[in-house]
């Protein structure tokens, strides 16, 4: 079968590679020469485990990378663009609408189409906004010979292509079944290989487009709640990780998602839950709860920097922070709760010493005049504190570094560094 996915980046590669690995051919339209360069010398446009592999085995033979809409062939296309937050929350379409614009033009005149939207995207907008847009570049008729469906991904960066591959379930949602027919045949060769339990789930366009959403309001919900479990825990002395590890042992809870501390960041949750709540409004529906989701995430950073207030006036003095990335496992930045955190210290006059084990060159541009180690070792020496701010393991096997802080005052945002001799602990779950 041949794939057509327009967009190149966390999900349209890995989605590429992947459809190439289980026997389709590929192309793959991306608007940025660099990344279909890479995609054609068979290396990876972006940093995913297992992604090297798939791209150097596919890429430039049947995957192929290109920036001409005209290339596209077949009869499915996969729309996977970015859907950024504007000022109020709501999506930003225009990488969307652009891309439908330009298929359209390209599949005029070639016959029937699917065409498939990937990203997230909020209730509505593949029926409403993107559909129309192909049809009339296309001058082709929905239902007719344009074949619409919505297909969210539930993929996490770090183990992108393991989810992929192996996922909870798909989930295809069309009014059409031509579209369905497609899509079955699309994930054919992956649900034949994916475990037992991976579900398909057919269902209508709208209510596909609100699961991605429900799926990440419900996880960032589930983390602001043990959140708000933590810091109670932590007004009466309580481990808030031993009662995570009870209230885990109920099947309905699960021990998913249950670790507390400085809250979610990343590409897709404080977007997602933004959207959401920004579409929500839009109808005149005050969604309190979600608000309270993100009124929890955002002053997470704030009690962790109470806490160092509570053990040190920082000004003048050289404060060490541990872990830049949004989580361990990527050099992604985008909405890390580092973010707020070195803000805070620099508005308390700290001389910052950032160190990641990946992530440092992202968060230069971001900050540039801050000091970066290249080892936590380095980032602790002369520290009179060291907050912690991503659970990297190399955190957690940190012992004799910290006898060379000027002060050793550990506050930890992931519960990651143990208690020890010689250092001040404190952390916002214990
Ligand atoms: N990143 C994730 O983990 C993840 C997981 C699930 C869903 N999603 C959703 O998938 C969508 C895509 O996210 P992403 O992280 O892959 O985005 P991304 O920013 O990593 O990549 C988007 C790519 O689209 C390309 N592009 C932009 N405009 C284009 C155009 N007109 N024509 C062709 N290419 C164009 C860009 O050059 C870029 O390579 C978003 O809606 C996101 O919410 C992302
Ligand atoms: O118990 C937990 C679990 C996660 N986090 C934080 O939550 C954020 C998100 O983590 P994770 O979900 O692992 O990363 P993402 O790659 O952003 O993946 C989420 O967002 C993707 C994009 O929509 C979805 O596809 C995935 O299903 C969804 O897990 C990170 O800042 C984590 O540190 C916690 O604080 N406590």
């Amino acid at each position: 079968m041949h794939i057509n996915v327009v967009g190149s980046g966390y999900i349209g590669t890995t989605i590429a590679a992947w459809f190439a690995e289980i026997g389709h051919d590929v192309t793959n339209v991306d608007i940025d020469e660099s990344v279909v360069a890479a995609i054609n010398d068979g290396r990876a446009p972006i940093h995913e485990p297992g992604l090297d592999e798939l791209m150097a085995a596919h890429g430039g033979e049947t995957l192929v990378g290109t920036t001409d809409y005209d290339e596209i062939s077949g009869d499915v296309t996969f729309l996977a663009l970015p859907t950024p937050s504007k000022g109020d929350g709501s999506i930003d379409l225009s990488a969307m609408e652009a891309a439908a614009e330009s298929l359209g033009e390209a599949i005029a005149g070639d016959g029937e189409h699917v065409v498939v939207v990937k990203s997230t995207v909020v209730p509505g907008t593949t029926r409403e906004r993107v559909a129309p847009i192909v049809a009339e570049a296309a001058d082709m008729t929905v239902g007719e010979d344009l074949h619409v469906a919505m297909n969210p991904e539930f993929l996490r960066e770090g183990y992108a292509l393991e989810d992929f591959k192996n996922p909870d379930k798909i989930v295809v949602g069309s009014e059409d079944s031509v579209a369905f027919e497609t899509l079955a045949d699309v994930y054919d060769p992956l649900m034949a290989a994916a475990a037992d339990e991976t579900a398909y789930v057919e269902t209508g366009l709208r209510e596909a487009e609100m699961i991605k959403y429900a799926n990440n309001a419900f996880l960032a919900t589930k983390i602001s709640l043990i959140n708000e479990i933590g810091n109670i825990c932590k007004e009466y002395g309580v481990d808030a990780y031993e009662v995570a590890d009870a209230i885990a042992l109920d099947h309905r809870i699960s021990e998913q998602f249950l670790r507390s501390g400085l809250g979610w960041g990343g590409s897709c949750f404080p977007k997602d839950v933004a959207a959401i709540r920004a579409a929500a409004r839009e109808r005149g529906y005050e969604p309190e709860l979600l608000d309270a989701t993100v009124a929890v995430n955002d002053k997470q950073p704030e009690r962790l920097l109470g806490l160092l207030d509570e053990h040190r006036d920082v000004a003048g003095e050289r404060v060490a922070v541990l872990g830049l990335s949004f989580k361990p496992g990527t050099d992604d930045i985008r909405y890390t709760r580092a973010i707020p955190v070195i803000e805070g210290l620099q508005s308390r006059g700290a001389e910052v010493v950032a160190y990641d084990p990946v992530a440092v060159e992202n968060m230069r541009a971001e900050f540039p005049d801050i000091a970066y180690a290249d080892g936590a070792a380095a980032a602790l020496e002369g520290a009179h504190a060291a907050l912690v701010v991503t659970d990297w393991d190399e955190f957690a096997a940190l012992d004799s570094e910290f006898d060379a802080m000027a002060d050793p005052v550990v506050i930890d945002g992931r519960r990651v560094v143990e208690r020890r001799e010689g250092i001040t602990y404190d952390g916002l779950t214990w």
